[in-house]
């Protein structure tokens, strides 16, 4: 928790609150349904949360904001997200049911009344977003093609409505049919934690942005 505190100060205490009771719920939830790797369980607050809030290092959601969250297993990036935007709409969706599951537990534990989740695949969803958030799903090309038309054209926030891609490695290959749309932003830049050393953001900007 103190690793979210050195790059979150500005915490309320109702959001310290909240997330420092994710520690021992993801403990208690990941030994009935696998969301997290056991190997990742006791650096949950670096490579999960910390991992998560990266994108609120780059854009901070006006209220009213809608957001859904494609593939959130146990809900990651959604849940520390909303934890940070109480102001902002989640939709977290995954298509296995028992990881839905893990997110309700865990948000209801918490109190969290920005979220909501569903089991669906990201195709069959209803509805539009201002913005997808993701981490670890699928090849992004793959992505893009699932959840293109669940990007709103309303415009409420900085940077244009689309995807916000947390990914590792190395992918360049994947973003060349976007490379006119694409921003990626290393998240070196904003943590020291060597975790991070290969991990970017990826904002691909579907609809242009308030000028
Ligand atoms: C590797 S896990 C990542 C989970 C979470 N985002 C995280 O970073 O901890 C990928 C998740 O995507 C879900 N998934 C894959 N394709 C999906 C789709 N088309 N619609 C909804 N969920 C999907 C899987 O069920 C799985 O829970």
């Amino acid at each position: 928790m103190e690793i979210i505190k050195k790059y979150f100060p500005d915490l309320t205490v109702r959001q310290q609150e909240q997330l420092a009771q994710l520690g021992p719920l993801y403990a208690e939830w990941n030994e009935k349904i696998n969301v997290i790797s056991r190997k990742d369980i006791d650096q949950l607050y670096e490579r999960h949360v910390l991992h998560s809030l990266a994108i609120a290092r780059y854009i901070q959601f006006t209220p009213g904001t809608s957001i859904m969250d494609v593939g959130t297993g146990g809900g990651f990036p959604g849940i520390p997200l909303a934890i940070l935007f109480p102001e902002t709409n989640f939709f977290l969706v995954d298509s296995i049911a028992k990881k839905i599951k893990v997110v309700e537990e865990v948000s209801q534990s918490i109190g969290l009344t920005n979220v909501c989740a569903q089991q669906n695949r990201a195709e069959k969803v209803a509805g539009q977003f201002d913005f997808v958030v993701s981490r670890a799903v699928t090849a992004f090309p793959k992505f893009v093609s699932l959840v293109r038309k669940k990007i709103s054209s309303k415009q409420q926030n900085a940077w244009g409505n689309g995807i916000l891609y947390l990914k590792g490695g190395d992918f360049a290959d994947e973003l060349q049919p976007f490379k006119n749309q694409v921003q990626v932003y290393p998240l070196s830049e904003q943590f020291d934690e060597e975790f991070f050393e290969t991990k970017k953001l990826i904002h691909l900007q579907l609809k242009k942005p308030l000028k």
